[in-house]
């Protein structure tokens, strides 16, 4: 077994053991070996039979590996507990991804540092590597991402690629490898229709044109076309701005890009970027002006920042569940508005001294919540693009306001589906009221009771389910837990770790 797995299994098992909160000698005594082995297999320094694996699984009441297809995971949550302790924010889903799209702009090697183990980054990982991209991880987070001579488009991972919303940051890069190719049309999160026209726009002056049939993007490239004036965005999303970014990086020139998204997954493709010799002016603005270099050749190391939207989560866990807990390295530049409306509700929290992230640049907070009243804000809550609230965000506040006393309007003005399935909180006692696709009114407070629920298909209001759960009375299940696995790492056992009691498991 190589050892890389050999070391997570081990950190499976040790999360597995401290939920039910044992020591290593008691494990030891459940399979009859010693403490020292136990130590040694936690830490990944043994080798493990899979009747081994299995002896252990049934000790610790937890699946610690499947072997084939793996079944839909569920959650088992017995909620009302209190969360004490101290939790890391890992690295964003939202820049990992961008990140590995952008690695093809570069023939030399690409590792990128601590990077979230994710269901999101497994679906891109099996594309690259099914068009000949070889990936490896280092060992805990580090990937390593090294391109063949030539990219096998035609064999691509087509499934794993539909899956993914990311799969469209290919655009960019490719239209400098290739002058014909076709992509699947993206997935990711199922929010009501999301628009694919503003990437064509963006891409056009690069000479990229894309015909959609047949459930493929089909491009065309003509190699004399050039960015002759800036490029306006029609509006300013994340991703066609990292694909504006991602063309304009190889194209032997200056680009300008006006309506440019500053948001946190932007600024890290920056950041890479530049590292990769690219000189971009205006990082963290909404105009950004690229010198483009036609080849890039380089070895190179990048850690990707925090992910605002894991450290909102956090923030919101210990907001329904009444605790206090230490949410370390939260990337606070991108949550000040949302700590800004916290306080407005009356939460009670600390934040230290700012530190930089991994990467250099952005800046890191540790944010200790304390158990707090909170009331309805004056306004309605509704997002903008940074430096506004963060749309991923918006869900959290749905939540929250079902705590807080008072009514709360939520609206999404951006998702055709998104408010929509914040209504799935009413299953467990919140008074959430639907009043337009795009505007939900909470009334709080709430007593969440424990019940069933099958997780929507979307990332942010899965998690806020998930959450409501931690705060029910009894036990609920939350069902096919893969989307919340698209963007977190281990979410239930990290949750448990503070104390959460969720236990994962998969019908027979
Ligand atoms: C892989 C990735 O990075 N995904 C993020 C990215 O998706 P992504 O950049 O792909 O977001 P979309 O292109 O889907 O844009 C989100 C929605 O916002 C609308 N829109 C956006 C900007 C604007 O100025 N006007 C406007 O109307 C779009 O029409 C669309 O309906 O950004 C979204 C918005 O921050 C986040 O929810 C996603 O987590
Ligand atoms: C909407 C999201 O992701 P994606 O763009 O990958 O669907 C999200 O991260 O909440």
């Amino acid at each position: 077994m190589a050892d890389d797995y050999l070391r997570r299994i081990g950190s499976l098992i040790r999360d597995s053991r401290l939920h039910h909160g044992w020591t290593q000698n008691q494990l030891a005594e459940q399979l009859g070996t010693s403490q020292s082995a136990v130590n040694r297999i936690e830490k990944g320094h043994q080798n493990l039979s899979l009747e081994m694996i299995a002896r252990i699984g049934e000790a610790l009441d937890s699946e610690i590996v499947t072997v084939g297809q793996p079944e839909p995971s569920h959650l088992r949550v017995t909620g009302g507990q209190q969360l004490s302790g101290n939790i890391t924010v890992k690295s964003s889903k939202n820049a990992s991804v961008a990140l590995l799209c952008a690695s093809l702009l570069n023939k030399g090697r690409t590792v990128l540092r601590g990077v979230a183990r994710i269901e999101e980054v497994n679906r891109i990982l099996e594309v690259l590597e099914s068009i000949g991209i070889r990936t490896r991880w280092l060992g805990g987070r580090d990937l390593e991402i090294i391109p063949p001579e030539r990219l096998e488009l035609d064999s691509m991972n087509v499934d794993a690629a539909r899956r993914t919303r990311s799969v469209i940051m290919l655009l960019g890069p490719l239209l400098h490898l290739e002058a014909q190719f076709k992509l699947p049309y993206a997935g990711g999160c199922n929010l009501g229709t999301r628009t694919v026209r503003p990437h064509m726009a963006a891409l056009l002056p690069f000479g990229l044109e894309i015909k959609a049939t047949g459930g493929f993007y089909h491009a065309e490239v003509d190699r004399a076309a050039k960015p002759n004036r800036p490029i306006v965005l029609t509006e300013r999303g994340d991703t066609v701005t990292e694909n504006a970014l991602m063309a304009a990086a190889r194209y032997d020139g200056v680009t300008v890009i006006r309506n440019a998204s500053p948001n946190y997954m932007v600024q890290d493709l920056c950041f890479f970027l530049t590292r990769l010799g690219v000189r971009i002016d205006g990082i963290g603005t909404t105009t950004l002006t690229v010198h483009g270099v036609e080849d890039i050749d380089r070895d190179v190391d990048y850690a990707p920042s925090e992910d605002p939207i894991e450290a909102m989560s956090l923030l919101s866990a210990a907001i329904v569940t009444s605790s206090q807990i230490t949410i370390e390295r939260a990337p606070v530049e991108f949550l000040e508005i949302e700590l800004a409306l916290l306080e407005e509700m009356g939460l009670d929290y600390d934040r230290s001294d700012e530190y930089t992230a991994a990467n250099g640049e952005t800046r890191l907070v540790d944010l200790t919540v304390r158990p707090s009243i909170l009331k309805a804000p004056n306004d309605k809550i509704h997002p903008m693009p940074f430096p506004g609230l963060n749309i991923d965000n918006l869900p959290f506040f749905a939540l929250i306001a079902a705590t807080a006393s008072g009514s709360t309007l939520i609206h999404d003005w951006v998702y055709e589906n998104r408010a929509i399935y914040l209504t799935e909180l009413t299953r467990l006692g919140a008074n959430v009221t639907l009043l337009d696709p795009h505007r939900v009114l909470v009334d709080g407070p709430t007593r969440f009771s424990g019940t069933e629920v099958i997780c929507p298909p979307a990332l942010r209001p899965a998690v806020v389910v998930l959450l409501a759960m931690l705060a029910a009375k009894g036990t609920s299940v939350l069902r096919n837990v893969y989307v919340i696995n698209r963007g977190y790492e281990d979410l239930a056992a990290r949750l448990s770790l503070l104390g959460a009691r969720i236990e994962t498991f998969r019908d027979i």
